[in-house]
């Protein structure tokens, strides 16, 4: 092990109260998050995002697609999308990430944020069709962008990067009582994909 991978302690929490959240630095080589990160953004179904500001329907930069075990249907911002089901690229990578996180997935939303102008509002993700403290395991590819974590409450901020092929993890109450967010930065102009793993509840 070298020194850079030896500093990263995936069992470390990096919140300091009320959730957890771990970061494995990158699980993939450079070439194989290259050749996934590639993949990704020539095959997938990318659709602009439509999210409420304001009390009104944007369209976004950020493009989006949805994979899952079944063609799950899931509404957020009063947007209701229906899951494609997995590709071999994606069943690999999310074998890799329930293997690294020891906890198991069924749907994926993935985002390409074109350039660094791209990001993501402060939300959690505490939609009603997710599994309740469900582990919610990020995987990053593209560009290094910092990403925030935000107490309801107390306003505490935490912050890191997100390096090419890592893997973050947030489980427990992280969702209930921390906002999230992917700051906008002009110091970037390449793209960036981020595939986040969750449970939907199956409807019986
Ligand atoms: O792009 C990211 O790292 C975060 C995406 C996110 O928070 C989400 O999809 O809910
Ligand atoms: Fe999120």
């Amino acid at each position: 092990m070298d020194l850079f991978t030896s500093q990263i302690d995936s069992t470390q929490n990096i919140l300091p109260k009320d959730g957890i959240v771990n970061y494995f630095g990158p699980i993939l080589n450079k070439e194989k998050a290259d050749f996934y990160f590639q993949q990704l953004l020539d095959h997938m179904p990318w659709e602009h995002d439509v999210v409420q500001m304001f009390g009104k329907q944007i369209v976004t930069k950020r493009k989006v697609a949805w994979f899952g075990d079944e063609p799950f249907k899931y509404t957020y911002s009063k947007n209701t999308k229906k899951a494609s089901i997995w590709t071999p690229e994606l069943l690999e990578i999310k074998e890799l990430v329930e293997k690294q996180t020891h906890e198991a997935f069924n749907s994926c939303l993935l985002n390409l944020y074109h350039t660094g102008e791209e990001g993501m509002g402060w939300h959690s993700d505490d939609e009603k069709e997710l599994k309740q403290h469900g582990a919610i395991a990020s995987l990053s590819l593209g560009s290094e962008r910092k990403f925030a974590f935000k107490h309801k409450t107390t306003k505490e901020k935490t912050e890191l990067f997100l390096d090419h092929g890592s893997l973050l993890l947030m489980k427990g109450e992280t969702q209930e009582y921390w906002h999230h967010r992917l700051p906008p930065t002009k110091k970037v102009n390449t793209a960036r994909i981020n595939l986040t793993f969750r449970t939907i509840i199956r409807k019986t």
